[in-house]
């Protein structure tokens, strides 16, 4: 093992008769940003915590710069922790917190490395204030500048932001990136947002009971969903054969592949089939039409406006569809998110 940065190799992790972790590698290149996306249970923070140690690993090795770390304590690896809540310390103030990690610095140096890491998440001047005055946005972006006080070669972050509601998330979610890059730190983010995990991370890791079934770029684990399983927990929906898309004017043969009928895969065409409409939704800029596919299930349609009818014609747009190998059960065909 000689590359930079992380290497992990066959990583195993087990609570009992569960393996959480099965036989993972990852490599994380210095400065990069990992995303681990999956939905609960997958094996997530299981992956953090073994990459930390705060987990023992059943097999397999974790490595820095090729140095192997498997029997190192964790507070000697050099990594960083984020969980969900913060835990800032309640009797220090917020340049208190920031600097904990940095005691040993001179205080100027100190001073310099809080003032410049407030900056960075957006709470210049605020080294002075009481932890238990700030909201639950400001209190992890303290915790965030806490962590990277430090300067950790790795900083492990777990659901950073997820005990904050949406609209702040998707808020907080660009300063972070935009701060993990400013201080060139290495990450890997556990999120089980989708969303979230295309937003702040350079590649997405989709972990699928215990195993990474796709690794990529946010742009190619979208747009080339690896199975069929991966395009179901991205959002696609539903899932079509071949010949119930050809129904609905799909161009290209395609044996006993699948359509993962992304959102806004299913458009209003006057020419198009027509089918039954189930319900409608207004949401902001747009009427979600769920209609139903003859044999298979509903899809939703995006249209401008609800329409007084019973039926709308309609066609698949192959720009936002995906096609995706069957799996053996057909098992993941139900049940996906929708949008
Ligand atoms: N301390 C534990 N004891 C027993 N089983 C555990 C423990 N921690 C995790 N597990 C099990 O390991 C599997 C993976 O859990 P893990 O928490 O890593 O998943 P996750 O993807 O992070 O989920 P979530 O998003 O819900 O946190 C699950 O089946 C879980 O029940």
């Amino acid at each position: 093992m000689s590359a930079a940065g992380l290497s992990v190799r066959d990583i195993v992790v087990r609570f009992g008769p569960v393996t959480a972790v099965d036989h993972i590698d990852l490599d994380v290149a210095p400065g990069e940003i990992i995303a681990l996306l999956g939905a609960s249970g997958s094996g997530k923070s299981s992956l953090l915590r073994g990459i930390a140690g705060l987990e023992p690993i059943a097999g397999g090795s974790v490595a820095w710069d090729g140095l192997d770390l498997s029997r190192t304590p964790v507070h000697q690896r050099g990594f960083g922790v984020m969980f969900q809540d913060g835990q800032l310390f309640p009797h220090r103030d917020v340049g208190g917190n920031v600097a904990y990690g940095i005691a040993g610095l001179p205080r100027a140096e100190r001073q310099a490395r809080v003032t410049q890491l407030l900056h960075l998440v957006g709470l210049a001047g605020y080294e002075h204030r009481a932890i238990t005055t700030l909201s639950g946005g400001q209190a992890q972006r303290v915790a965030l500048a806490r962590s990277l006080a430090p300067r950790p070669r790795l900083l492990l972050l777990d659901e950073p932001l997820s005990a904050l509601d949406r609209a702040l998330r998707e808020r907080l979610v660009g300063m972070l990136r935009t701060t993990l890059k400013a201080t060139e730190t290495t990450a890997v983010y556990v999120t089980h947002d989708q969303d979230e995990a295309f937003a702040v991370a350079d590649r997405v890791a989709v972990l699928i009971d215990g195993r990474i079934a796709q690794i990529g770029s946010p742009g190619e684990v979208w747009r080339d969903p690896a199975r069929a399983d991966v395009a179901h927990f991205l959002g696609y929906s539903p899932l079509l054969p071949a010949g119930v898309a050809a129904g609905l004017g799909y161009p290209d043969p395609l044996g006993d592949k699948l359509v993962a009928v992304g959102p806004g895969g299913l458009v209003t065409d006057p020419a198009g089939r027509r089918l039954e409409i189930v319900e409608q939704v207004d949401h902001r800029g747009y009427a979600a039409i769920r209609v139903r596919i003859p044999g298979d299930g509903t899809a939703v349609v995006r249209a401008p406006a609800q329409v007084p009818e019973t039926a709308i014609a309609v066609r698949l747009d192959p720009a936002q569809c995906a096609v995706v190998a069957a799996s053996p059960d057909g098992a993941d065909r139900s049940g996906a998110p929708t949008m």
